[in-house]
């Protein structure tokens, strides 16, 4: 795993659950999971299939109340209003690019762009930075899964997140894909945002986090001396 200097005791963390259940459809199925994440830090999570860490992810991306424990995300406490005012800092990458079908791969980047108050040009300048030059005027349903995935990592190129989720993101892409979903994940640590990242994957995790919890028995365990 790569050393890095992620914890600084002085930073406050950025992801902090202590105890939180969440219940999806009334079935609980995360519980009593304390989980924390400090600036420039990345961590992954493993587990089994159906084993809550999706579900994490959109609690961690405030899109999903837990039922019970305490749990704040970028200062803000989850089901309080102060939630949408992070939100445009978080990008969550999940299974399905969040992408509208029927726009260009320009109008999707562009359309974000002004939501973000950024210019155009930064919009194509993502969607260069992932190779997709060539197809910016290529609807997205026109586009394979892959170059929507790559779109899908321009997206969070553009957002410049200060906490990134990605979810299996190297599922389905070609070797230079998956370094650019590295490089994304390098460019948050060093602006000290953090990264949380759900993979199969074991060894492309270890080389990529510093360090990984794993998701078991809807309760988040973490290596013995990581725990806090
Ligand atoms: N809409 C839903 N209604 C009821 N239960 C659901 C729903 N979505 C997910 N679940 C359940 O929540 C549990 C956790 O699902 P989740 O997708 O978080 O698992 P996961 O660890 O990400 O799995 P995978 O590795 O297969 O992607 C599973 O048992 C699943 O059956």
């Amino acid at each position: 795993m790569p050393t890095s200097a992620a914890r600084s005791p002085s930073a406050p963390p950025l992801v902090v659950l202590r105890g939180v259940s969440v219940d999806v459809e009334r079935t609980p199925v995360l519980r009593a999971v304390d989980f924390e994440v400090s600036p420039g830090e990345v961590v992954g999570l493993a587990g089994s299939n159906g084993s809550g860490k999706s579900t994490l992810l959109s609690v961690l991306a405030t899109l999903r109340k837990p039922r019970g424990g305490a749990a704040s995300v970028l200062g803000a406490e989850l089901g309080t209003p102060k939630c949408a005012e992070v939100r445009p800092r978080i990008a969550l990458l999940g299974h399905v690019p969040a992408l509208y079908a029927q726009l260009t791969l320009a109008e999707n980047l562009r359309f974000l762009s002004r939501l973000l108050g950024r210019r155009e040009e930064d919009a194509d300048a993502a969607l260069e930075a992932v190779g997709l030059a060539g197809a910016v005027d290529r609807r997205a349903e026109q586009c394979s899964q892959g170059m929507r995935r790559r779109a899908d990592l321009a997206r969070a190129l553009l957002v410049e997140p200060s906490l990134l989720l990605l979810d299996e993101a190297h599922t389905g892409l070609d070797r230079h894909s998956a370094g650019l979903v590295d490089e994304l994940v390098g460019r948050v640590r060093e602006r000290r945002g953090a990264a949380v990242v759900v993979s199969h994957e074991r060894d492309r995790l270890e080389a990529l986090v510093d360090r990984v919890a794993e998701v078991v028995g809807g309760r988040v365990v973490e290596p013995v001396g990581e725990q806090r």
